[in-house]
């Protein structure tokens, strides 16, 4: 079980993107693979193979709030977390830059890029978190050098069109929703590499409209349909709203338990009960592109959020690759190393390329 199905299967809730209806943002007050496409496709359909359902972890409201609280810090975060282990920081991915420069070479690097708090920074309305043309002048250098791989919550059409490189793997909704670089002569759905939730969109897709219904209630709610999963945000709701909000959500959930709950930053996540997220889509993309089992490959995953921590647990499972996590706080991670926000990010795309091009 990872950490996120222990999170809070119990919340959520949400709003207002439906015709008619005000959007609640801005928030005032509240607070180059080796590997061809075409050999590649292998679409999965359904959760049948991978996919045990995951209890049902039912915490307290409070219990539940506390984990709001703590998905985005307003302010320093406690140096230490509930059980008094000491949190830490990991050393900067530029500052150790050298370092990571000696283990990747020889080796094939593969990067995989989180998307929100990692290419472009955390606002207030998720249509408008759009990367800078110099963070996107950055990935495409990174695409050029390597195969790399866009990994996010986000709904694979939404982060394409936020992206605009063609030449990336981008795998949607935690994973669920995997396509290959685009080839101007193949059709739209050959691009598609697996959907392990296939089945699960009718009963996503009521769930949607049944989260829309009961969460409009609560002003600066919202929900994002990611096709393959949905979002509750409540970065925009008053925090005296949040218990409410969450049970709002726990509410509609009891009706589909086919569908988790787990948390990113100020969002409350409904998905399918499978066992696929992250750091399972990182392992399919590398197995698909030739490096499983491979010694000579060395993966780079770089993330702000809970969900990407089941990908650098899948690297440090490897004992091979490097995470890094996207933080100015210290956090209980499984990455080794750090960069403070997007420009950092940027930085070290940037020295990566540099690095390639030198070699
Ligand atoms: O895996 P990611 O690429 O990090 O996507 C996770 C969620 O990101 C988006 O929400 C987050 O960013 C928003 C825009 O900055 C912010 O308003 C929100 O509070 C954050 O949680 C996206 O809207 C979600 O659908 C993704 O699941």
């Amino acid at each position: 079980m990872t950490n996120q199905d222990v999170v809070m299967p119990d919340i959520i809730a949400t709003p207002a993107a439906m015709p008619g209806r005000a959007p609640p943002f801005a928030c005032r007050g509240a607070a180059a693979a080796a590997v061809s496409v075409s050999s590649m496709r292998v679409v999965v359909s359904a959760a049948a193979t991978a996919a045990a359902h995951v209890p049902t972890i039912r915490p307290c409201a409070s219990w539940v709030v506390e984990a709001m609280r703590a998905s985005s810090p307003t302010r320093t975060p406690a140096a230490a977390t509930a059980d008094g282990k000491k949190k830490q920081q990991h050393p900067s991915a530029l500052g150790g830059f050298e370092q990571i420069a000696a283990a990747a070479s020889g080796k094939h690097v593969v990067v995989f890029l989180d998307y929100d708090g990692t290419l472009s920074p955390i606002v207030s309305n998720p249509d408008m978190a759009f990367m800078s043309d110099e963070m996107r002048a950055a990935v495409r250098g990174v695409a050029e050098h390597f195969p790399a791989a866009i990994v996010t919550g986000r709904r694979v059409d939404k982060v394409q069109s936020f992206v605009g490189i063609s030449e990336l793997y981008y795998a949607g909704s935690h994973g669920m929703d995997i396509k290959g670089p685009s080839c101007s002569n193949e059709e739209e759905d050959a691009k598609i590499l697996l959907q392990p939730a296939r089945e699960f969109l009718p009963v996503i897709n009521e769930a949607y409209k049944a989260l829309m219904e009961k969460t409009k209630s609560t002003p600066g709610a919202r929900v994002e349909n990611n096709k393959f999963c949905l979002s509750v945000h409540f970065r925009c709701v008053d925090e005296k709203r949040w218990i409410p909000l969450a049970e709002q959500v726990k509410a509609v959930l009891r009706d589909y338990p086919q569908l988790k709950l787990t948390q990113g930053r100020k969002v409350l996540e409904i998905r399918p009960s499978i066992m696929w997220d992250k750091g399972k889509a990182v392992e399919f993309l590398l197995k698909s592109l030739g490096f499983d089992d491979r010694s000579d490959v060395l993966p780079v995953y770089i993330g702000d959020d809970r969900t990407d921590e089941d990908a650098f647990k899948v690297l440090r499972k490897r004992g091979q690759g490097i995470g890094i996590i996207v933080s100015k706080y210290p956090k209980e991670t499984d990455a080794s190393y750090s960069l403070q926000d997007t420009a950092e990010v940027m930085e070290f795309l940037v020295r990566l390329v540099q690095w390639k091009r030198r070699r």
